[in-house]
């Protein structure tokens, strides 16, 4: 097992372009919104390609309606016109409702794609300890976060609001095709496909710059999302050090880079509007362009100017519908750099959650079952393992350093022989738990757990007490879900027990009761003493057979914590805890002191 680093990937040297990797990124987003031919996006997509043609079908019949007047209003017919008159109006609200429907359809895609590429990278973000890993320990994907909420957003929009447009333009495309076949020979639709050919080549060059700018004013939008939120989670100590005229300058220039970032996206994106407009306009005259050429080379020599002036009318009409399908789909081309950009962001983030997932299923043990019901407390317990763990000759280093921490630790942890581990700051103390609880691997030797996480297994409590939102038994049943095994009663009065027991009967009448919804944050209504002991409830709740203890003690008085030791070792709990007070010796049987450098000493404690 090797020591868990960012690994060095490709994509930190690559920039953002429109090129194959978009393309291959692009398909793999579109199996995730596109899982199977009966799935329910397949159907929405089909119902918007119906919708899209029907309403161009309309969309030619209201344009044929203005000439039709010509005629029954040049004949004088008040039938003819009365006729025409409703069915004008029939299809005007044809097509305005198909709009509607259109639009609609469009944005019931955007939701239902955001859901399904959400949750598929919930799925990866959350599964085994992938999230721990993309935050902490790698660092060449920037504001994960930011990429799962603002920029899958984004994505889906976009991708939607081009949907229908693209998806009739095969049709309009191939139809406007041959009829200016008909009426121009091959001269018109070979001249337009080779001023669109030209058109997107243009483009694609000058999109180039948009889309790596973009994947660079996202990841600048998610820092300044995450500097707002640093100073929300951390209002109180940022009070207390009046720390507000400091953080408002760091978080004014972040904003003035993002903006910075923003205004060279908007010159960068001027070009390629010039672009889209000069093609917009030049498209207008090429319909005359395609006519002159046989008009003024003669093949026209015979006709009348009359004859010569309808040919003209009917060609132009055709070409310049031929023409109009290719400017909607260059007009595109700003809404394409857009998504292309997101599309790098989101998959550069499903290959770094694949990447991670897959690893950590290889040496991964713990299944998300072990949380659920059956390891509850008050349930019959599994066979309960005799041993907790087993490292021979583990060495342990920082990630991305090569000092060792710990050097060819031998250890064996056994039910009821409680290990206190004791060093100085940063000896590696909080270390050897994360290669206990699996987030790191050992550099050298091996580490295994043999008991189970979870009741009646092993559970560890962080240095930093975690709380979820949700009512005061969430808190406490955490990390088990909301269905536990002795429902109602039974289950209350095991829980107020408990936080009596942790010294926090008065939590209860803050709180008006166990389900009642706080819309506090725990952190912030909360002492550290107080969080401490709302975790010793958790643990008394749970009752593992190990209790791995981070400090976990260490905002609380000798005798809280003493008394806290003691309910622990009635409950039946070996403790493995980091901890500085020479009052926890007592409630444990080892002693491993750290000394740094990679050295260690093992010794007996004088238990009580
Ligand atoms: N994610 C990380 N990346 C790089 N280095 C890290 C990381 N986490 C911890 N370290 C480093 O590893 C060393 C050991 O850290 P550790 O948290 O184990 O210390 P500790 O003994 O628990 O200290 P303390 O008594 O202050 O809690 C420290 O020098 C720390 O800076």
């Amino acid at each position: 097992m090797g020591t868990p680093g960012p690994p060095a990937t490709a994509n930190e040297l690559q920039m953002p372009r429109l090129d194959l990797q978009f393309v291959y990124r692009f398909m793999k987003i579109q199996k995730i919104l596109f899982p199977s031919w009966s799935s329910r996006n397949v159907l929405m997509f089909l119902t918007l390609l119906c919708v899209a043609l029907m309403e161009q079908l309309v969309i030619y019949q209201v344009g044929l309606i203005p000439s039709q007047y010509y005629g029954v209003l040049g004949n004088k017919d008040l039938d003819g016109f009365k006729a025409l008159t409703f069915l004008a109006v029939v299809l005007i609200v044809l097509n305005s409702t198909l709009k509607s429907f259109d639009q609609f359809t469009c944005n019931l895609l955007y939701v239902s794609w955001r859901q399904d590429l959400t949750e598929h990278l919930h799925r990866l973000y959350f599964r085994a300890r992938v999230y721990y890993t993309l935050n902490v320990l790698r660092d060449d994907i920037d504001n994960p976060d930011q990429r799962m909420s603002q920029d899958v957003e984004r994505f889906c929009r976009q991708l939607s609001s081009m949907a229908s447009r693209l998806m009739v333009s095969p049709f309009t495309l191939s139809y406007y095709t041959y009829q200016c076949f008909q009426s121009t020979g091959w001269l018109g639709p070979v001249s337009i496909f080779g001023y669109f050919i030209l058109g997107t080549v243009v483009n694609r060059t000058l999109m180039g710059p948009i889309v790596a700018k973009l994947v660079q004013q996202e990841k600048l939008e998610g820092d300044f999302r995450f500097k707002h939120m640093q100073i929300r989670v951390n209002a109180e100590p940022a009070a207390f050090y009046r720390a507000g005229h400091v953080e408002h300058m760091r978080t004014d220039r972040r904003l003035q880079r993002l903006l910075q970032t923003q205004k060279e996206l908007m010159s960068k994106e001027l070009w390629l509007y010039i672009g889209i407009n000069t093609f917009d306009y030049l498209g207008s005259i090429l319909s005359y362009v395609v006519i002159a050429i046989p008009i003024f080379s003669g093949v026209y020599g015979d006709l009348s100017p009359t004859e010569l002036s309808t040919l003209v009318s009917k060609n132009a009409f055709m070409c310049i519908y031929l023409i109009n399908c290719f400017t909607q789909l260059i007009d595109l081309s700003t809404t394409l750099s857009d998504v292309a950009g997101y599309t790098h962001r989101i998959g550069e983030l499903q290959e770094a959650l694949l990447d991670l997932s897959q690893k950590s299923q290889d040496y991964e043990t713990l299944g998300e079952s072990e949380w659920d019901l059956d390891k509850a407390p008050g349930w019959p317990a599994a066979e309960a393992a005799d041993t907790a763990f087993l490292l021979e000759r583990a060495s342990i280093s920082a990630p991305a350093s090569d000092k060792p921490l710990i050097k060819d630790l031998t250890l064996k942890i056994c039910e009821g022989q409680s290990l206190l581990i004791t060093g100085n700051t940063g000896t590696g103390k909080t270390s050897l738990l994360r290669v206990l609880g699996g987030l790191w691997a050992s550099t050298k030797g091996s580490v295994q757990m043999l008991a189970d996480f979870g009741p009646h297994g092993v559970l560890f409590l962080p240095q930093k007490p975690f709380f979820t939102d949700g009512t005061l038994r969430e808190q406490v049943i955490y990390p088990l879900k909301e269905i536990y095994p002795d429902s109602g009663s039974t289950d209350d009065e095991r829980i107020m027990r408990f936080l009596e027991l942790a010294g926090l009967s008065s939590l209860v009448a803050r709180t008006e009761g166990l389900d009642q919804q706080v819309d506090w944050n725990w952190y912030d209504v909360l002492s550290p003493g107080e969080m401490q002991r709302l975790s010793f409830a958790r643990l008394f709740y749970l009752q593992p057979k190990y209790a791995v203890l981070d400090e976990a003690t260490s905002a609380l008085t000798e005798e809280a914590e003493s008394e806290l030791y003691r309910l622990g070792q009635q409950l039946g709990m070996t403790f493995i805890s980091v901890g500085h007070r020479a009052n926890l010796e007592k409630f444990h049987s080892w002693l491993l002191k750290l000394c740094g450098g990679g050295r260690w000493e093992l010794t007996r404690t004088k238990m009580e």
